[in-house]
């Protein structure tokens, strides 16, 4: 592939090529990437995403690899990783500005550091600031939306954008048009002072709601959305007896029943049928089709 050489060169960094995808993961499951880039900073992206474009090269942006089913035969195109952009700018004592490859638990530890408040609530939550933004993480209406001043993003047409809090509709999992493929670059953040016995109580707090989760083994968290405040995935799952199901290598947790465990070697194929057992479960039991919160990368699912 010819284009390769010249992306590298772009790139300014050396291209992985052939890398592995389970190494990415917090599943350990994926086969191999054509190639993987690791920009240094935000000023070598927009080069990037404009070959990209203009070679009409298939690409996915990888955070932490905590919400992702990469298939086996793996991805054929880029992978662009947030891995390393990680400048963390203080504005003021409640202000900062975080690229998007900062770690939701780093961001936690300079709030904490800095007695402030209004991330306890992320506590636990795996990934990066990018990836939680695009997916609004969080729990029980708590989300990283909260804490939004403002988010900087390369649009697909390749312009650079800032929107600010009030052009960003915060949903459960969602976050329009944070959601639509463009590429997250930084935000800034905005916390209250509060004092540090305050924020510890909070984290604790919400530390609590994540008990019923397995504390070992390899996954990507909740695999199912819930579909309303009354259906859980996790509790439909249990009563319907998915805990402890396996397909291969793969198997549903028995400490909480939305979370599939690789129990070491499983392939993506193991996941997606036991995904589909379940789905069909719920659906036969229930009259429901559970709908996936992991995303889905590399083809063909069927
Ligand atoms: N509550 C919990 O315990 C858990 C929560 N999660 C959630 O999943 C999130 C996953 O984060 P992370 O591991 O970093 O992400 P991932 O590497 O898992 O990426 C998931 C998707 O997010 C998109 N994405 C990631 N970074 C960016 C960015 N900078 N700009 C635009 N899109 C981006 C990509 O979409 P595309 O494919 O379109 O390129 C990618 O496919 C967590 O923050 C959390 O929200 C995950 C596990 C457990
Ligand atoms: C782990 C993730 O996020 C988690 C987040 O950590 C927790 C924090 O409380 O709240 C959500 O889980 P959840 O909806 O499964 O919350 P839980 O409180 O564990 O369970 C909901 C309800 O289902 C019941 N439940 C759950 C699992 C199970 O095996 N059996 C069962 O009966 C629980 O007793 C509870 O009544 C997020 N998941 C989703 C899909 O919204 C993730 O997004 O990857």
């Amino acid at each position: 592939m010819l284009w390769l050489s010249e992306l590298e060169d772009i790139a300014k960094n050396k291209l992985k090529l052939n890398e592995d995808l389970k190494n990415h993961t917090s599943w350990k499951i994926g086969g191999k990437a054509t190639a993987i880039i690791e920009p240094q900073c935000v000023e070598v992206l927009l080069p990037i995403l404009d070959f990209i474009a203009k070679n009409s090269i298939p690409y996915f942006i990888l955070g932490g690899g905590t919400n992702l089913l990469v298939h086996d035969s793996g991805f054929d195109g880029i992978v662009i990783s947030t891995k390393k952009l990680k400048k963390i700018d203080k504005i003021s004592d409640t202000i900062f500005v975080f690229e998007a490859g900062v770690l939701v638990a780093d961001i936690l530890k300079i709030t904490l550091c800095n007695g402030l408040s209004g991330w306890e609530h992320m506590v636990g939550i795996p990934g990066t600031l990018g990836g939680a933004l695009v997916g609004n993480a969080g729990v029980n209406g708590y989300s990283a939306g909260n804490s939004v001043v403002w988010v900087e993003r390369i649009e697909k047409n390749l312009s650079v954008k800032k929107l600010i809090d009030k052009d960003i509709k915060w949903a459960y999992r969602e976050s329009i048009p944070l959601n639509d493929g463009s590429f997250i670059t930084k935000a800034c953040l905005k916390f209250t002072k509060s004092n540090k016995s305050t924020i510890t109580e909070n984290i604790n707090f919400f530390k609590l709601k994540r008990s019923s989760q397995p504390k070992h083994g390899y996954s990507a968290g909740s695999v199912f959305k819930n579909a309303n405040n009354r259906e859980f995935a996790g509790f439909l799952l249990d009563k319907y007896g998915c805990k402890g199901l396996c397909c291969g290598n793969a198997r549903i947790s028995v400490d909480h029943a939305n979370f599939i465990l690789n129990d070491g070697n499983a392939s993506s194929r193991d996941v997606w049928n036991l995904i589909q057992q379940c789905r069909n479960i719920v659906l036969y039991r229930h009259g429901k089709w559970l709908d996936l919160e992991v995303k889905l990368i590399g083809e063909p699912w069927t």
